[in-house]
Order: C-alpha cells, then sequence, then structure tokens
C-alpha cells in the first residue's frame, strides 16, 4: 500500500519517534508539619521530541511541581519518568534542560550578554565561544542591539526575552518553561507568544510550558494536558487542531474558539 493513501501512515510514525518525555503512574508527596501533600497522583504522559506541551489547570494542582519532576528538581514518591530515555538526573547532568520561570532571574550587576554567557561559561566554554553564542541568540529574540546594557535598564517583557536566550544558548534538547508570561501585560505577552510560536517553529525543540491562560495554551501548543485541583490528575489531553504555523489572527477562527471551549469545558470536568 502506498504511504500516501495509507491511513495509518501518520499514527505508526508518531508512534515511532523516541519519546522526549515519559511519566508513568508518577505521584508527589510533600512532606509537611501537619499532614502530607499529595501534590500529584498517577500521571501518565508521553511528550514527543518537538512537541509543544502546555499544561495548565487551577492553582496549586500540581504543574510546577510536574515540571520540576521532569527537570530533577523534585523527586517522586511512585512512579517512573524517563527523558530521551534516561533518568532526569542522568538527562540533567547531559544538559537537557533550559528553564524559564516566571520571573526573569538575571544577575542585576551583570549585562545582558554577560548574563546569557554565564551558563555557558560555567560549562566551560571558552570566553570568546560564548561571547559569539550569546550574541547569536540574543539576536533572535530581537535584543542584539542591547548586549551591553543592564536587565533593570530593560522592560520586564524584554528581560524574560534574555532569560529565553539564556535557557536555549547552551541548546537544551527541552525547554521548560513555567509560568514564563504570567507577569506581564496582555500586549507584551501577546507580542511574546508569537516570537515564541517563531522561535518553536524553527527550531522545532521540545517546550513543557505551564500556564494559567486558556488563550495562551491554545495558540501556542500542539497538545493541551489539562489538571485537576489538588491532588493533581491529568482530567483531559486536548491534541491541537490548528496548523503548526500560526499567527495571532488565528485566534479569531472557529477552530481556535472550538479549542477554547474544549480546554474550558476540561477545567470544569476536573472540578467534579
Ligand atoms: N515544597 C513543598 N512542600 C509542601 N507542599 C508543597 C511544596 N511545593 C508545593 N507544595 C504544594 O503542592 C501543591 C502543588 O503545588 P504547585 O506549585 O506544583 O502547583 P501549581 O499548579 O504550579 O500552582 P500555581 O498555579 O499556583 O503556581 C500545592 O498545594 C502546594 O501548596
Amino acid at each position: 500500500m502506498s504511504a500516501l493513501i495509507d491511513p495509518f501512515a501518520k499514527s505508526r510514525l508518531a508512534a515511532s519517534i523516541k519519546p522526549a518525555v515519559e511519566v508513568r503512574g508518577a505521584s508527589v508527596v510533600y512532606a509537611a508539619a501537619d499532614a502530607p501533600v499529595q501534590a500529584l497522583k498517577d500521571i501518565d504522559l508521553r511528550i514527543g521530541q518537538g512537541e509543544f506541551v502546555s499544561l495548565i489547570g487551577p492553582s496549586g494542582c500540581g504543574k510546577t511541581t510536574l515540571l520540576r519532576v521532569i527537570a530533577d528538581l523534585e523527586s517522586i514518591s511512585a512512579g517512573e519518568v524517563w527523558v530521551n530515555g534516561l533518568s532526569p538526573r542522568d538527562a540533567r547532568q547531559s544538559r537537557a534542560y533550559g528553564y524559564v520561570f516566571q520571573a526573569p532571574a538575571l544577575f542585576a550587576w551583570r549585562t545582558v550578554l554577560a548574563n546569557v554567557m554565564l551558563p555557558l561559561r560555567i560549562q566551560g566554554m571558552r570566553k570568546e565561544q560564548a561571547v559569539g553564542v550569546a550574541r547569536e541568540h540574543l539576536a533572535r529574540v530581537g535584543l542584539a542591539a542591547f548586549e551591553n546594557k543592564y536587565p533593570w535598564q530593560l522592560s520586564g517583557g524584554m528581560q524574560q526575552r534574555v532569560s529565553i536566550a539564556r535557557a536555549l544558548a547552551f541548546e537544551p534538547r527541552i525547554l521548560m518553561m513555567d509560568e514564563p508570561f504570567g507577569a506581564l501585560d496582555e500586549i507584551t505577552r501577546d507580542d511574546l507568544n508569537a516570537q515564541l510560536q517563531a522561535l518553536w517553529q524553527r527550531e522545532r525543540r521540545t517546550v513543557v510550558f505551564v500556564t494559567h491562560s486558556i488563550a495562551e495554551a491554545v495558540y501556542l501548543s500542539t497538545r493541551i494536558v489539562v489538571m485537576s485541583p489538588r491532588p493533581g490528575r491529568i482530567v483531559e489531553v486536548i491534541e491541537s487542531t490548528l496548523p503548526d504555523e500560526r499567527t495571532l489572527e488565528l485566534r479569531d477562527t472557529p477552530e481556535y474558539a472550538a479549542l477554547v471551549q474544549a480546554v474550558r469545558k476540561a477545567l470544569s470536568d476536573g472540578h467534579h
């Protein structure tokens, strides 16, 4: 049968791609002074290479915990986690992750260029090479002209772009983003969403993205993981029907509205 008319060709291809992240039956219980807190319960999630996956759910449902478990910043109480076929610890040691937090976390006394260079230098890269790599990544987020500024001389949105350049500079295979645009105004957020989408288009890196915004999740993701209130469980995984190439105008289409509706419904189902 020709591949062109083989109805299962696409799903077979997807199944053959080695997963970037595999979480099986994972639970996290935090020890607390009064009673233990079950943050995650029985999470099963497989993320393919090059996917853009958002985690969305009510405050305190364990989104950050799940991101931290994948990135080896938190350990699981039960289950298994594999990243590129390695344990999260081995993946971290092989520098699989780039991490972008809600606050830009830049060093105020270092220039923009020096901030982006820092992890490269810690990794042992020669200074001249680190300058070149840092400049290249600053250019990709549109900040080439700002390399000699200090973080406090930049707007919040520009600072967050510096953090993204820093996370991408050592070419991580997986970009972990924990509400990176949550503290920004809506216009800046739209702008950075469009830039991040274009960046993902170009590089097709695996992204795991935590957000509270349904609009942001639908605009950016290839799949949206909807979580329930604590203990966090996966209520539904919604596959995007939008084309890979997206512009902000796409948000006015019926397909976009239908996805927003589906996420809203899953969030509400998770509460019951
Ligand atoms: N170190 C810790 N010790 C005890 N409890 C914790 C710890 N870290 C998180 N928790 C609790 O675990 C639950 C999940 O927290 P987490 O930060 O993962 O949720 P979240 O979905 O990212 O929340 P938000 O959207 O508000 O950022 C919360 O109830 C939180 O209070």
